[in-house]
């Protein structure tokens, strides 16, 4: 694959996602929203009616898996346990110079390397499923001796889903249980909060604004001001106050040992899962 340059250089490799699940789905439209043409990336899909959702959604085609897989970007998003069968079936079509990017989590470059043509840059990515929304973040690992143009490509192609994180590729089963599965902690507790108002007399679209609201602030709060949490934490606990009361029970409860229990489980399956 050769990148454009001069007169040229707006034009933008072609991208297939291979398996447009709910992860798929959020790295395409992270692409589209990050510069690519809606003509330059294609959809590898195995049922019509998911095929006709991201037509419509996305304005992308979807197209037979020996048409994606020679593009010049193929972003691999299958289960890690579909994954050995859709690197077979695409093997024969992937072309020498092309970069695959892959999401399955506890993969690691070696095991997709081994999969694929020689001269096929591997690059494994953790994004999160806030890219659909361009608010993600994806903790991103090139095979060792990648060249630094094809991850530059992964980085840009990936930035329009939100921050990327350069990580060794050994942290990425941590980076797994703590970004890639943290929105589903997070939504649990979120969940949780807005039950709680409600409980407490709220009504729920209240009590869902009102929670909704302090989470997306409190992450910007830490972001905007780069403050670590437990600083920002005693800002809001006055001596004696209500915070104070509601802590008081969550250290009883155990929860920040439930949030360590929670990510050491993550790890350690993204690991299993990378076979
Ligand atoms: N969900 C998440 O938050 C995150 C997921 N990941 C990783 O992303 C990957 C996908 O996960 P997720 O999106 O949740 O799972 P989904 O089941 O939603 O998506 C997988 C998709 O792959 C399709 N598929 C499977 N085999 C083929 C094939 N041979 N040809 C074409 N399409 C195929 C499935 O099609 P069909 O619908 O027909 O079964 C499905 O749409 C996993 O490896 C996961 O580890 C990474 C970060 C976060
Ligand atoms: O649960 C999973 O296995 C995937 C990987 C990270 C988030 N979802």
């Amino acid at each position: 694959m050769t990148e454009p340059d001069g007169a040229a250089a707006s034009a933008r490799p072609s991208v297939a996602v291979l398996g447009a699940g709910t992860m798929g789905e959020a790295v395409l439209a992270g692409v589209l929203r990050g510069g690519w043409a809606a003509e330059d990336v294609v959809a590898v899909v195995r049922r019509p009616e998911r095929a006709a959702e991201l037509e419509e959604r996305h304005g992308v085609r979807c197209v037979p898996l020996a048409e994606g897989a020679a593009r010049d970007v193929l972003v691999v998003a299958v289960k890690p346990q579909q994954l050995d069968a859709l690197l077979a079936d695409a093997a024969a079509h992937v072309r020498p110079g092309s970069l695959v990017v892959s999401v399955a989590a506890g993969v690691t470059t070696a095991r997709l390397a081994a999969a694929l043509p020689d001269g096929v840059a591997v690059v494994r990515a953790m994004p999160n499923t806030p890219a659909l929304v361009g608010e993600g973040v994806t903790a991103l690992s090139p095979a060792p001796g990648t060249d630094p143009a094809r991850v530059d490509l992964a980085r840009r192609l990936l930035a329009g889903a939100g921050d990327v994180v350069d990580v060794p590729e050994a942290s990425q089963d941590a980076a797994t249980a703590v970004s890639g599965s943290g929105p589903a902690y997070v939504l649990l507790v979120l969940e949780a909060l807005v039950e709680a108002g409600v409980h407490a007399g709220l009504p729920r679209a209240t009590a869902s604004r009102l929670a909704t609201g302090t989470l997306a602030g409190t992450a910007a709060l830490v972001q905007r001001t780069g403050e670590h949490p437990s600083l920002l934490r005693e800002k809001v606990t006055s001596p004696g106050g209500t915070t104070a009361a509601g802590l008081r029970k969550l250290d009883d409860a155990g929860v920040r040992a439930a949030v360590l229990a929670a990510v050491e489980a993550a790890r350690d399956r993204s690991r299993a899962l990378g076979g």
